[in-house]
Parts: C-alpha cells; structure tokens; sequence
C-alpha cells in the first residue's frame, strides 16, 4: 500500500501557492489533516480560504506545490469519490422536492437512497421532505446542503461558512452533525467566521492572513504560543473591595468585584491566593483567552511582520 493507506493523511497539502494577476492569494501553505479531525480554517476576507478549498477540490489549479486527497490527485476519480463540499450558498433546482434531491445526488455518488434518505431527518426535514425546494428557507436549503454533502460517507468533507444564515438550533444540529461524522472517521475542514461558536466543536484550528498559513496548532497551545493573559474576577462585599484588591496585589475595582490579569503559568498560584481569602470571596470568574482574542493575536502578528 501507498499513500492510499488509513494511516495516510486524508489531506496533505505541501508548498502550495496560487497567484492571480500577480496577486498571491496563497503563498506557500502546507498543512496535512488526519481521519476523524475536525479542523476550523480562519481568515480575514479575502485571506484566501476559497481559493484553497477550490485548489483540494480541483476546481482551480494551484501555481507550485502538492496537494494530495487520500494520496489522489485533486480532481482525480478517487479523490472527488471520497470527497463532499458544501460551498456558502447552496442553490437546488426549485422544482424538486427535498426528496427527489436527495435521491438525485445518492444515484449520483452511487449510493442507494433508501440509505441516504434518512439524513433528511437528521437534518430535520423530515416533514419538508416532499415539499419543493423553492419553498424552503435559506436555512433549509443549507440544511439540505449538509445531507447532500452527507450522502455515501465521504472521507474528507470541505464545509464553507456552514453555519452562515441558520438560527441557533440549526447550527447546533449542524455541529452534532460534524462531530458524529467526525467519530466515524470523515475528516471535517470548515471555513468560518463564526469564531465563539467554534471553540468548542473543533479540535484544530488553522488561520490563514494574507494568503499565508499563520498558525495550525489546538487551541489550548495557540493560546499559550499568543502568551495572551487569562482574566480572573473576584467576586467580594463592598466594604471588603479594598482588602481584597490589596491582598491580590492590586487589581481594577468595580462596586462588587475585584479584576486582574495573570499568566497561564500563574493561574493555580493566583485561584489559591483567591482561595485563601475564604469567606471574603462570593464568586470566582476565570475568563481564558478566547478563539477571538487568539485569531486578533496571529492576524496582527502576520500583519506586523508583512
Ligand atoms: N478567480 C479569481 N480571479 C482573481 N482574483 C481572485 C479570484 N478568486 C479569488 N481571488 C482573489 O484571491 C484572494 C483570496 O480570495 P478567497 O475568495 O480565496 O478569500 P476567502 O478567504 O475565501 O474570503 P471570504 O472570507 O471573503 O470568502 C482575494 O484577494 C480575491 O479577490
């Protein structure tokens, strides 16, 4: 066996660079992604995630460097059957049902449609399922993307911007989703700008500025590479605001809580010096550097140095 193997990265992508009239919209990325990861592509507009999409799809053809899907050629048989992508804006022929869609594109991947057509449920159109198209929401229809994408298990799914337009519980339906298809092996790439709500559903994140890969690391480790200060906020009486603030150093006082920054390195040394304060502590609020705060710390740092 050869790079076809399970062991294989589903995705490797070495050296790529893709320019249009002289400007580079991807410079020199390489990154590889494994089976079953969920990875979050971050990037200012314009930074150039489209464009790599395109790229591992074999939409577009990249100026220099590799990318193989499951060690295929973009573009090739065996990597476009192993591959689904759900690009921002889904569009279906009006006229046809959910159904008939569904059905249309399991013949199409050569799966049977009585397997694919349950996925209309977990996307929750179970009821729309013989309604026509036209009549769906945006949010239906993007839903209708996801079982489309869905269909005949695909190794590697490319999801761009998958949650844009969708109330609430559709998004959580749509990250329950990822993360079942996840465990079960298919490696998830999906571009957002959504940062709060990927926090907790990814297990890696790549930032992309200016066309260049400014980070690929799990958030915890970005978040200790940024250095970035954890915030703690004590929680106290008003008449113990001042001997609370002076026994932790010094910290902003506001009414009823006391505010200071420490480094993750210190955080256990600063919980116990709250915890030493006892009965004069009401509450204990510990606010880690969110995906925000790391994304605005590696897109300026790339800015600064181009
Ligand atoms: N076909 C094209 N011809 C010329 N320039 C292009 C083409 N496609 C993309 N670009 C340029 O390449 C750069 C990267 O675009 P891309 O669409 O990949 O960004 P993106 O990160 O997906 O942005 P967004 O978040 O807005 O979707 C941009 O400057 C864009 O204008």
């Amino acid at each position: 066996m050869t790079e076809t193997s399970l062991s294989a990265p589903t995705l490797r992508v070495d050296g790529v660079c893709k320019t249009f009239s002289g400007h580079k919209a991807v410079d020199d990325v390489s990154f590889s992604l494994n089976a079953g990861e969920r990875v979050a592509m971050l990037g200012h507009n314009g930074a150039g995630k489209t464009t790599l999409f395109k790229i591992v799809l074999g939409f577009l053809k990249r100026d220099h460097g590799d990318v193989a899907v499951m060690g295929a050629a973009p573009g090739s048989h065996d990597a476009r059957v192993g591959t689904a992508y759900l690009p921002e804006s889904v569009a279906f022929p009006a006229s046809l049902t959910g159904k008939e869609v569904l059905t249309f594109y399991a013949r199409l991947k050569g799966e049977s449609p009585a397997r694919a057509l349950p996925l209309l449920e977990r996307v929750g159109l179970a009821e729309a399922a013989k309604r026509r198209v036209g009549t769906y929401s945006k949010g239906m229809r993007q839903r209708l993307g996801l079982a489309q994408a869905l269909v005949g298990r695909p190794r590697l799914i490319l999801l761009d911007e998958p949650t844009t337009g969708l109330d609430p519980i559709s998004r959580q339906t749509v990250y329950e989703l990822i993360g079942e298809i996840a465990g079960q092996g298919t490696t998830v790439l999906l571009s957002s700008h959504a940062l709060t709500e990927l926090e907790a559903r990814t297990d890696r994140i790549l930032i992309l500025s200016k066309g260049r890969l400014v980070a690929d690391d799990i958030l915890s480790r970005l978040r200790a590479q940024a250095g970035l200060p954890i915030r703690l906020k004590v929680w106290t009486r008003p008449e113990d605001l001042a001997h609370v603030s002076e026994s932790l150093g010094g910290g902003q006082m506001n009414g009823r809580s006391v505010e200071f920054n420490c480094n993750a390195d210190d955080k256990v040394k600063a919980l116990s010096a709250i915890s030493a304060l006892g009965n004069l502590v009401e509450d204990v609020d510990v606010h880690a550097p969110s995906l925000d705060d790391v994304y605005r710390y590696f897109s300026s740092s790339a800015g600064k140095e181009a």
